[in-house]
């Protein structure tokens, strides 16, 4: 892989200490590319979240290493200053619900982000308006998230997960709420997106429907990753 995308590398996550300290990821290997979109799946307890919250520098690892781009952000230890901005800019998080904000429209949903990162209201507007549309949800512009359909919130949610461009999506069970059509739509906007921005993205599912349409998938059982190809067929 090239310098970009994000590495883990022997990434551990210790709960607690002594007798009731829970080892939780025990050594976690994984790459994902620029444009690439993979599957994270494992049984329930086996440290999806775990791990998902460490990639989003959500929770500190115990030990490891992970680069983000050329960057490494942990060695045994935070090598970020600012935690904050590196969630805002580098990370975006897409979730099961959309948890838009009920008394912010939708663009502003979109637009929250840029501005909090100290771009001009005007200037994140039009950000946001440009990824409603790539979404094919401009219409619904004005709207209110209480007026949106299931699919068209969490569209609404994938264009805030990527508006500050971030190389890398963490998207936690972003299709379990949809009837199979739309989570496939979610999906393909996805891989869109990823191929468009560059973006890597992790999925974390236990949906059989999308499980067919990644071509890698990363496996996690006690703590420990195994890559298997996936069957990649597409998501037509
Ligand atoms: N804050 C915590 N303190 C102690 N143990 C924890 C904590 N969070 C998670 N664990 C333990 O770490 C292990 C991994 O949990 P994690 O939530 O990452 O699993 P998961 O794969 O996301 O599960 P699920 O699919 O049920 O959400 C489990 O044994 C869990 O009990």
């Amino acid at each position: 892989m090239s310098g970009k995308g994000i590495r883990i590398e022997g990434l551990r996550k210790r709960y607690g200490e002594g007798d009731t300290a829970v080892d939780a990821l025990k050594g976690v290997d994984m790459q994902v590319a620029p444009g690439e979109v993979v599957g994270l799946i494992g049984p329930s307890g086996s440290g999806k979240s775990t791990l998902l919250k460490c990639l989003g520098a959500v929770i500190d690892p115990t030990a490891g290493r992970m680069t983000l781009g050329d960057e490494v952000i942990y060695d045994d230890g935070w090598r970020v200053r600012d935690l904050r901005a590196l969630r805002r800019d580098k990370i975006g998080f897409v979730f099961q619900a959309p948890y838009l904000i009920p008394f912010l429209d939708v663009t502003d949903n979109v637009a929250l982000l840029p501005m909090l990162a100290g771009v001009a209201n005007g200037e994140s507007r039009a950000k946001a308006l440009e990824l409603l549309t790539a979404l094919d949800v401009q219409h619904r512009a004005r709207a209110m998230p209480s007026q949106l359909s299931g699919g068209e919130q969490q569209r609404v949610a994938i264009a805030r997960g990527l508006v500050n461009r971030p190389p890398v999506i963490l998207a936690d069970e972003p299709t379990a709420p949809l009837d199979s059509e739309r989570a496939m739509a979610v999906i393909r906007i996805l891989n869109n997106m990823a191929r468009k921005f560059e973006t890597a993205i992790i999925v974390v599912t236990h949906d059989e429907k999308i499980i067919p349409t990644f071509k890698r998938i990363y496996h996690i059982r006690d703590g420990v990753t195994h890559e298997e190809a996936g069957e990649g067929r597409g998501f037509e």
